[in-house]
């Protein structure tokens, strides 16, 4: 095979034909690039990081890296985390058992503690920890931090029953006022979701439902959830039905149908398009750089869930 030599921008190394059109392709990304970056300039951008799409070091590394890329190139992302999986090998580990109601994690006071401690001093130190080695930026916050999240005690649909299953919230307050002030100094608040509720007893709150309630109050151009899956399926597990994009109304019907940790996490896209953001993603945070994938490519990947025509009118 016969390669044209050239040279590099250095003028020092040779380059081959096969190296300029790596370069090409790079660069095509690149280009690719401007319109996105355009439309969500300064955009505040909600990115939901779940415990599931957290198994591989490179990949958290990736995210962290991807965080600070919106940040650089001028979007506002607020990254809310959950830790379910972390969480339950935590209680293994001390010999503690976990149970999960209807998709939501069954929480005694002792339960909470290791909820508590695994979030916010684990998953959320970790995420900070990646971030900041790209420079100053994160600052990690629970629910509990200067008023962010007040929680109200929930109960869950099990089998069209609604059961008590502890300390767990819904989200009854956001005060977005510690948030808004931290990106407005340009850093990357890192959230884990446990919340007092009014009495200001610790609740644990689903990541996926804090994340939207999240999204709604600060006025997110966009929520963006990465999970272990490509998306939302029509019909889990056939392979062949993954849905790229769906309305709100067509999510409602779906919902009674859906199973376990998909239930929190759709009900959250729904809340969050219902509360006036524009769209909410659901991604495979297992493929490396999905938010960018999703942001800034003309791809776009996973499942898009939008308005219903007549809420978009309004
Ligand atoms: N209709 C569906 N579409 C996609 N995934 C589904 C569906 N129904 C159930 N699932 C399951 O939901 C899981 C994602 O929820 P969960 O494990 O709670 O994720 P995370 O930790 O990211 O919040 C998927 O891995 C899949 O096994
Ligand atoms: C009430 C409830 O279920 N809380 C979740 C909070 C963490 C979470 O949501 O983590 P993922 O996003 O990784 O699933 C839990 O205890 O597992």
């Amino acid at each position: 095979m016969t390669h044209t030599v050239t040279h590099s921008a250095t003028g020092t190394e040779p380059r081959d034909a096969a190296e300029l059109t790596d370069a090409g392709a790079r660069a095509a990304v690149l280009a690719d690039a401007l319109p996105w970056l355009r439309q969500f300039a300064g955009a505040l951008v909600v990115v939901k990081y779940g415990g599931n799409a957290m198994t591989d070091e490179q990949l958290k590394r990736d995210f962290a890296a991807d965080m600070v890329f919106l940040r650089t190139v001028g979007l506002r992302p607020v990254v809310v985390h959950g830790g379910g999986p972390q969480i339950s090998s935590m209680l293994t580990r001390l010999g503690m058992s976990g149970e999960f109601k209807g998709g939501f994690r069954v929480t005694t006071p002792e339960t909470l503690d290791v909820v508590r401690m695994v979030l916010v001093g684990q998953v959320g130190r970790e995420l900070v920890g990646l971030i900041n080695q790209h420079g100053p930026l994160a600052v990690g916050m629970s629910g509990e931090d200067a008023g962010l999240l007040t929680a109200a005690r929930r109960t869950v649909d099990v089998e069209g029953v609604a059961t008590d299953i502890g300390l767990v919230g819904d989200v009854a307050h956001v005060d977005t006022t510690a948030v808004v002030d931290l990106v407005d100094a340009g850093r990357i608040p890192v959230i884990a979701t446990v919340a007092p509720d009014a009495d200001g007893v610790v609740h644990n709150l689903n990541a996926d439902t804090a994340a939207a309630a999240l999204a709604v109050a600060l006025g997110a151009a966009k929520l963006v959830v990465l999970t272990d899956v490509e998306g939302l399926y029509a019909d889990w597990p056939d392979r062949g039905s993954l849905l790229s994009s769906i309305s709100a109304g067509a999510l409602r019907e779906m919902l009674p149908s859906l199973e376990a940790g998909m239930v929190p996490k759709m009900e959250g896209c729904l809340r969050a398009v219902e509360g006036g953001v524009a769209a909410a993603h659901v991604i495979d945070g297992r493929v490396p750089h999905a938010v960018l994938l999703e942001i800034v490519t003309t791809r776009g990947i996973g499942t898009m869930v939008v308005p219903d025509p007549q809420e978009l009118l309004q």
